[in-house]
């Protein structure tokens, strides 16, 4: 191409001011004529010159990395003479030497380190350069195509963008809009035009597979080739398939908290990854990947979307568990239950007086009564008397004056003020120095004005303020119930103040129904930077502690909350049962059909196992990737795991830290935000799922699944799956 007007260059005149946009190659037999109307001919029409096309772009881009190459080599070789350099002469060499020396290699290795990523990005341009084409015609100018692929790719020797990454501003009208009328954001204002062509690629290891010319409906057969694929042991990207109302979330940039609601399989986990990508390389200036953090709900998970930022081009991302960010804000001082261990406990056994603390502690009128207790403690359990230190009395006016004029500072870090500010007063009062004796006197007297000094002592004191004390159960280990653990980290972020995570710009929260009011106060508090939090209230694997975006909006005032109703991951088969667990008359499935989910009824236990080992057989001769055998419990997973057995047959505990495709056996808990090829629900009877907690875990497991569904049960069968699927669910689209 390099040199050669665009293919079919004989243009035909129609008149009109031809104005060459920096897109795109400025023909040089266009020189500054003046005509009416010019129409340039469609660049690459036909699919051969499409192939061509790409021939000279895979060249293009292995050209580009032998340059990368070359110039890797050479900086490795300057490298190691500098290191060779300063050995031969380091006696001779004063600090400022030196220091001079350590950034120059330290600049020349970060240079090298940025051509190492940029030839990997171009070695993936190389398999998959681009996966759309738009031509668009800025008002006035000629139509450009501009080809959008996972990276941006500048050929240097042309000076000339040959593809857009799928973030840069123009790109954004190909998810946005179809042929016609469009528009794109710049930092610089809005640019109107015309989109003459839209097209999709699907090119696989460098070769064209098929090009979709799109007319009418955008996306939507790539899509379905991309939702019937089988599964992947790690998240994949989304790049080519992004819709209209995700793409609006990926590239929001002002919302400081953004809320996405989404139905099971509606791609909230992708598309939140997508925003963080995007953020990266809108903000590039100011953030990076290292100052993003995810709270995932497990190791598991965050193994399992690791692989989607570093595909997109991007480092990995900091992610941390909610337990971990307790234990490093409560500094290791207090053992407690985990949230998986809350959950199996309320599987395991019905405890009203459990169930009753976990309700109350998730409700938005204890994280009320808890600030209202902080302003009664601060008003009642001060006791001011006048202090006698030696000669001196310090009148209690003065010392009620002082601690109100530190108001503003968390209360339990008040007294050490208070304490110099009396020393002061004596000090001043005697005129001399204060003896060891009079400091000591200071130092214990004042933290005596006020009645606790320990948070978990307040925090006691708190539920016998509110006349309840049963509330509060610690175990004779001195073990919080996870119950406690938030609301006691509240009350020392209030009391005592804590500045830990001021680093982080972004803070992305999956999973949000599984958090309380308390804990997203301790999450705002903590995280001052903008928020992107997701979830489903649906998928709660604990009813008594859910949160819905409504109850987020309340502690986030300021978010903008997205709901989601097409659901993506699932055939209209396994949604339309899944419906009959827990309903959703708004779900929308996409058009994409597969069997019938079945219920195998047995006659035992024993017989149930049989056939889950029967149907492992059937699997493992499928070519599908992966089967999820998803129980209730833990220990029915490990009771399934102990008969089946077979080779290749994984156990997914809470310790684990990877995910495997293959057959996996685990809990409903820690198969959330997984997906299956295919999905066994074992144990689905009366006896196992009969209480709120369990039919959440049942819709859970069911909607792991993407294109079959079995559920084995003995006995009578759940209740919760007797109802048929609700009439008036809107259609498949
Ligand atoms: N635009 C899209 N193009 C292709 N695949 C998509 C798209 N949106 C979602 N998907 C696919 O749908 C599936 C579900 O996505 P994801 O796990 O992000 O959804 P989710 O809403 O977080 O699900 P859940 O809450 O049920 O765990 C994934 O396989 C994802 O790749």
């Amino acid at each position: 191409m390099q040199g050669s007007p665009p293919k079919g260059a004989d243009a035909s005149l129609v008149g009109g001011n031809i104005k060459y946009d920096q897109h795109f190659p400025r023909p040089e037999f266009a020189l500054t004529f003046e005509v009416l109307f010019y129409r340039p001919p469609v660049m690459n029409a036909t699919q051969q010159e499409e192939k061509e096309y790409l021939e000279e772009i895979k060249e293009k881009l292995t050209l580009a990395i032998r340059r990368v190459d070359d110039a890797v080599k050479q900086f490795s070789q300057e490298l190691r003479q500098k290191k060779q350099y300063i050995h031969e002469h380091q006696s001779g060499m004063d600090d400022a030497d030196m220091v001079a020396a350590g950034q120059s290699i330290n600049r020349m290795a970060f240079t090298g380190d940025a051509a190492v990523s940029r030839k990997r990005k171009l070695l993936k341009l190389g398999q998959s350069p681009y996966f759309g084409r738009i031509d668009f015609v800025a008002r006035g100018q000629v139509s450009t195509p501009i080809y959008i692929g996972v990276h941006s790719f500048f050929d240097e020797r042309q000076r000339l963008n040959l593809i857009y990454d799928w973030r840069a501003p123009i790109s954004s009208m190909f998810y946005d809009f179809e042929l016609g009328e469009a528009f794109y954001k710049t930092p610089s204002g809005t640019i109107q035009g015309d989109i003459e062509l839209k097209r999709q690629y699907k090119i696989r290891d460098g070769h064209l597979e098929f090009m979709l010319e799109n007319d009418v409906n955008i996306h939507d057969d790539v899509l379905q080739q991309e939702l019937a694929k089988s599964s992947d042991d790690k998240m994949k990207n989304i790049v080519a398939t992004i819709q209209r109302d995700q793409n609006a979330v990926i590239r929001n940039e002002t919302a400081p908290v953004m809320v996405i609601q989404g139905v099971a399989g509606s791609g909230k986990t992708s598309i939140a990854l997508h925003r963080i990508a995007f953020l990266l390389y809108r903000f590039r200036e100011t953030i990076t990947a290292k100052d993003i953090l995810i709270i995932s709900p497990n190791k598991v998970f965050a193994d399992y979307i690791s692989n989607v930022l570093p595909e997109l081009g991007e480092e990995h991302i900091p992610e941390m568990g909610m337990e971990e960010l307790a234990v490093d804000l409560l500094e290791n001082r207090y053992q407690f239950q985990t949230f998986f261990e809350q959950v199996s406990a309320l599987l395991d056994y019905h405890d009203a007086g459990f169930i009753e603390r976990i309700r109350f502690k998730s409700s938005f009128d204890f994280l009320s009564k808890l600030n209202q207790y902080l302003i009664y403690i601060e008003n009642n359990y001060f006791t001011f008397n006048d202090l006698r230190v030696g000669p001196t009395v310090v009148p209690s006016a003065f010392l009620q004056q002082k601690f109100k004029a530190y108001h503003r500072v968390p209360l339990l870090k008040r007294f050490a003020l208070v304490v110099q500010d009396v020393q002061a007063y004596v000090r001043d009062a005697a005129r001399r120095k204060l003896t060891g004796q009079e400091k000591g006197r200071i130092g214990e007297a004042i933290p005596r004005l006020f009645k606790y000094h320990q948070v978990l002592d307040l925090y006691r004191d708190f539920y016998r303020w509110i006349g309840k004390p049963e509330l509060l159960k610690i175990d004779q280990r001195q073990r919080l119930e996870y119950a406690d653990v938030f609301p006691l980290i509240y009350l020392r972020i209030r009391l005592e103040g804590i500045s830990a995570y001021e680093h982080v710009k972004h803070l992305l929260v999956d999973e949000m129904q599984d958090y309380t009011p308390v804990q997203y106060a301790v999450l705002s508090r903590l995280f001052l930077c903008r928020k992107t939090i997701l979830g489903d209230v649906s998928q709660t694997v604990n009813p008594y502690s859910s949160s819905s975006a409504e109850t987020i909006e309340r502690v986030f005032p300021q978010a903008d909350v997205v709901k989601l109703f097409r659901s993506y991951r699932s055939t209209v088969e396994i949604t339309a049962f899944a419906q009959r667990i827990t309903p959703n008359p708004q779900i929308i499935p996409l058009e994409r059909h597969g069997q019938e989910p079945a219920l195998v009824r047995c006659s035992n236990r024993s017989e149930e196992l049989q056939a889950i080992q029967q149907l492992i057989k059937t699997f493992q001769s499928s070519g599908k990737h992966s089967l999820g055998i998803i129980c209730k419990t833990l220990r029915q997973a490990e009771e399934a795991y102990e008969v089946i057995q077979a080779a290749g047959v994984q156990l997914l505990t809470e310790e684990s830290t990877t995910f495997k495709e293959g057959v996996i056996i685990t809990t409903a808990h820690l198969a959330k935000g997984l997906e299956f090829d295919e999905v066994i629900v074992p144990f689905a009877s009366a006896r196992t799922y009969k209480t709120e907690v369990d039919k959440s875990m049942l819709y859970v497991a069911c909607t792991r699944a993407m294109h079959q569904l079995t559920l084995t049960y003995s006995g009578e069968i759940t209740g919760f799956l007797l109802s048929p699927p609700p009439s008036g669910a809107p259609e498949p689209q």
